[in-house]
């Protein structure tokens, strides 16, 4: 069975390294014309499928807006999933879970078990309760060759106060991080299956990610205030790692399937440019 770290790298090369977010903010509901309900939703979702689906290297539904419509938006996030996967683009979840180790082994059955109705590539993963805890996902995904993206250092401003914090040792708490991911992904070819989330908007870090040897997920392009150009700044010589992620930016193009086509072959054109410079 091939990893997700192997099918990732070759989607990236096939495709190009972009993932592009599924956000159905209120307000892009709106934009698109669209009612702020779960019959805008779904329409949404379709939308940025048939026109992303078949090339795009991922997408990364974010969970929190099927959830808001309850079981009807799970139903749809279900079915979105299903679409992609159909039409080759990896899926990514952001879901960003986490919590004690029995727990997490629900979540890893409900989202890195091919039998789980919401089965996808890989999910994103919270490490607040320790690296470790998350050991059920990454064994299960090991199982099946699925992915995990682990937060490392947050796109959001918010997330410097705890995760640039010390640890006891002297290294930060996304050093930390990191370090518990490398082990993880020691001697995988040609690249891990368990990834970090580095923001595009971080700035330079003092962290260490030569040892990493999986993807890099970097959110905060585009609506968020980062450029292509940021991702050598933040990533340095780890930069052809990276997995840049766009979802307003590319959304606001919608909804005409043709513009938002245009748009995610305008970011991927800019982050190949940086990431091939290296
Ligand atoms: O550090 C992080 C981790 C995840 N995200 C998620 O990515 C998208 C960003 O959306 P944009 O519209 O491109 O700003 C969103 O789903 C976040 O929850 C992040 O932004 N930063």
């Amino acid at each position: 069975m091939e990893s997700f770290g192997a099918r990732l790298h070759r989607a990236m090369r096939e495709r190009g390294p972009l993932c592009v977010g599924i956000d159905p903010h209120p307000a892009l509901l709106a934009q698109w014309g669209l009612g702020d309900d779960v019959a805008g939703l779904e329409r949404f979702a379709r939308t940025v499928v048939d026109a992303l689906g078949d090339r795009v290297a991922v997408v990364k539904p974010q969970s929190a807006f099927f959830e808001r419509f309850g079981s009807q938006g799970m139903a749809v996030l279900e079915s979105t999933i299903r679409q992609l996967r159909n039409l080759g683009s990896l899926v990514l979840l952001d879901a960003k879970r986490g919590d004690i180790g029995s727990t997490v082994r629900a979540y890893a059955s409900a989202y890195l078990d091919p039998s789980s109705p919401m089965y996808v590539d890989a999910v994103t993963a919270s490490p607040f309760l320790g690296v470790g805890s998350l050991a059920p996902m990454f064994e299960l995904a090991a199982e099946h060759g699925g992915g995990v993206f682990v937060l490392a250092l947050t796109s959001n401003p918010e997330g410097a106060s705890v995760q640039r914090a010390r640890s006891a040792d002297g290294r930060s708490v996304a050093q930390t991080v990191l370090d518990e991911i490398s082990q993880l992904n020691a001697g995988a070819e040609p690249i891990g299956s368990v990834g970090a989330v580095i923001g595009a908007t971080v700035g330079k870090t003092d962290c260490d990610l030569s040892g990493v040897n999986g993807p890099l997920l970097a959110p905060g392009l585009g609506a968020q205030g980062a450029t292509a150009a940021d991702l050598r700044v933040v990533f340095g010589s780890a930069v052809p790692a990276v997995l840049p992620a766009y979802s307003r930016e590319v959304l606001g193009a919608g909804p005409d399937p043709a513009a938002l086509r245009a748009a995610a072959d305008r970011a991927v054109t800019e982050c190949r440019a940086v990431l091939a410079m290296s």
